[in-house]
């Protein structure tokens, strides 16, 4: 029997008035990956996102997470989803602790429950030593890590990471690479994370879908999608023979938009 998987998407798609942001996405995620949905912006990732999470409408098709149908079943699929989205979703004058305890309460972490819970998602993420300060004075990376936490509290069957490492020094992203990698391999939870960055889609997913305007343009392992190009080629060949160089110019935009928000939040 196969086993069911995390997302189905079917003939998905969705508009704004005129514009097609998903045009017909079929798509499916096998439990206990780490899949990443890579595309330059606009492709349509986090509107795909935004639909998997319940929090944008199905204009037309179907999402299904672990069996359930998004549009039939949304608080039950909410309540097997961690989401950390791009925005800002950490408090800075809360501590640490304060901040995932409010998400506990909001995703109705039993009480008895509570405490314990809190204490563990932010052991996972390595900012025990740090939970008790504000989050005012922490490090962009810190506070991409509290979010991770945030989302964790509720041990969710499915993670979903809009962009986590966006406007971090190197360290920073590869320190909240091993904290997923770690949940991953010590809860068995599926990850579907989106990145500009070709490196990390190499070395952390096991499977990567390319988008492009709407559209799913190319599926597989980092390996495969390489092999599929020609000899020698790198992830960053088959993503500019997929979108056309679009990459070139649209991370470095996307940075500095980003570099400045974590600028903002931590300010
Ligand atoms: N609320 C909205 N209203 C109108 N158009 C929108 C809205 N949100 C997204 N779009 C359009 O839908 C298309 C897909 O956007 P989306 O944000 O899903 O792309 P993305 O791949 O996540 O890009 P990025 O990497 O910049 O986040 C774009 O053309 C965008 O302008």
């Amino acid at each position: 029997m196969t086993e069911t998987p995390a997302i189905r998407c079917t003939g998905l798609r969705h508009t704004f008035g005129e514009t097609a942001a998903v045009d017909g996405v079929d798509l499916e995620i096998t439990a206990g990956q780490v899949f990443g949905l890579l595309g330059p912006n606009g492709a349509g990732k986090t509107t795909t996102i935004r639909m998997i999470t319940t929090l944008l409408p199905v204009t037309e098709g179907r999402i299904e997470v672990f069996g359930l149908d998004v549009t039939r079943r949304r608080m039950a699929v909410r309540r097997l989803i961690g989401y950390v989205p791009q925005q800002l979703s950490a408090d800075a004058t809360l501590t640490g602790r304060e901040n995932v305890a409010l998400f506990a309460r909001l995703f109705d972490v039993p009480r008895k429950q509570r405490k314990h819970r809190v204490a563990e998602a932010l052991e996972i993420v390595g900012l025990t030593g740090d939970a008790d300060r504000q989050a005012s004075g922490y490090s962009g990376g810190m506070i991409r890590r509290l979010e991770l936490a945030q989302a964790l509290v509720s041990s969710p069957r499915l993670l979903i990471l809009d962009e986590p490492t966006i406007g971090l020094d190197p360290i920073a992203r590869s320190n909240v690479w091993e904290r997923i990698e770690q949940v991953r391999v010590e809860t068995g939870m599926t990850v579907l994370v989106t990145t500009h960055y070709m490196d990390e889609a190499e070395q952390y997913c096991d499977r990567i879908a390319l988008m492009h305007r709407g559209r799913i343009r190319s599926l597989g392992s980092p390996a495969e999608l390489e092999a599929g190009l020609g000899p020698e080629s790198t992830l960053d060949d088959v993503f500019r023979a997929v979108t056309g160089d679009q990459l070139e110019d649209g991370g470095g935009i996307r940075d500095v938009r980003a570099a400045r928000r974590t600028a903002r939040r931590l300010g």
